[in-house]
């Protein structure tokens, strides 16, 4: 749940305001969290799945079709991408599901798969479109394939917690990326927050 967590923070200060339409690439352990956390930051109007076997991704959205309605399974990763707001990339992909071409102005593309150096899960064009926002600079550049593959070299525009205190200014406008690869606070935060809730138990 931590990781979506911080993919739910990463999406209010990136995303466009008025995000209508989220896609998830994946139906795994991570889309299902994704999906209870991405649904406190925007009033989705629709989501869109795409799964690489129709089977887990139909299973998918019939499992949260009973709490949001306006859910559609897309067997063409290109439809989910071109017609989404804000898109949670949650595969266990080693090469690119999300091409650069297929994006809408100002979306925001959280990427949460892809954690090996020779792992990719965007394209090139979609890394040179987008303005790229990282949990951890030295983790992205030790751990991201998408930005260590990348041709040309990547530039980082900022980590996630110098958006938020103000040191790095977004333009909402723009195509933005954010790149999750798991940060020890936030197994802090998580942890402070099961301790705090046992309350007198321990
Ligand atoms: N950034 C972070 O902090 C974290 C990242 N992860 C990563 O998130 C990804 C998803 O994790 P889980 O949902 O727990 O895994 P999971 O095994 O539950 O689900 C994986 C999903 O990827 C799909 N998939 C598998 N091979 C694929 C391929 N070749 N192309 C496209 N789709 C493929 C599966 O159909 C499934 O929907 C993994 O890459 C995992 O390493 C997981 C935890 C934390
Ligand atoms: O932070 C984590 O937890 C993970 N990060 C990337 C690989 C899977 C687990």
């Amino acid at each position: 749940m931590r990781t979506a967590a911080a993919t739910a923070v990463a999406t209010k200060y990136l995303a466009p305001d008025n995000a209508k339409v989220l896609a998830i690439f994946g139906a795994g352990g991570q889309a299902r969290s994704h999906f209870q956390t991405m649904n406190k930051i925007h009033k989705y109007e629709e989501i869109l799945v795409w799964n690489h076997t129709t089977e887990n991704g139909e299973k998918f959205c019939k499992e949260i079709s009973k709490t949001f309605k306006n859910v559609r399974f897309c067997s063409n990763a290109k439809e989910a991408a071109s017609n989404a707001d804000v898109i949670v990339l949650v595969v266990s992909s080693q090469t690119p599901v999300l091409k650069g071409e297929w994006l809408k102005e100002g979306v925001h593309v959280n990427s949460v798969g892809a954690c090996r150096p020779t792992w990719r899960e965007m394209d090139d064009e979609c890394m040179n479109q987008c303005e790229l926002y990282v949990d951890s600079r030295e983790g992205a550049l030790k751990e991201s394939g998408d930005i260590i593959m990348c041709q040309p070299k990547k530039l980082i525009n900022g980590e996630i917690g110098e958006v938020i205190d103000g040191r790095c200014k977004v333009d909402r406008n723009k195509k933005t990326i954010f790149k999750s690869l798991g940060i020890a606070a936030e197994d802090l935060a998580a942890g402070h927050l099961v301790w705090k809730n046992l309350g007198s138990e321990i």
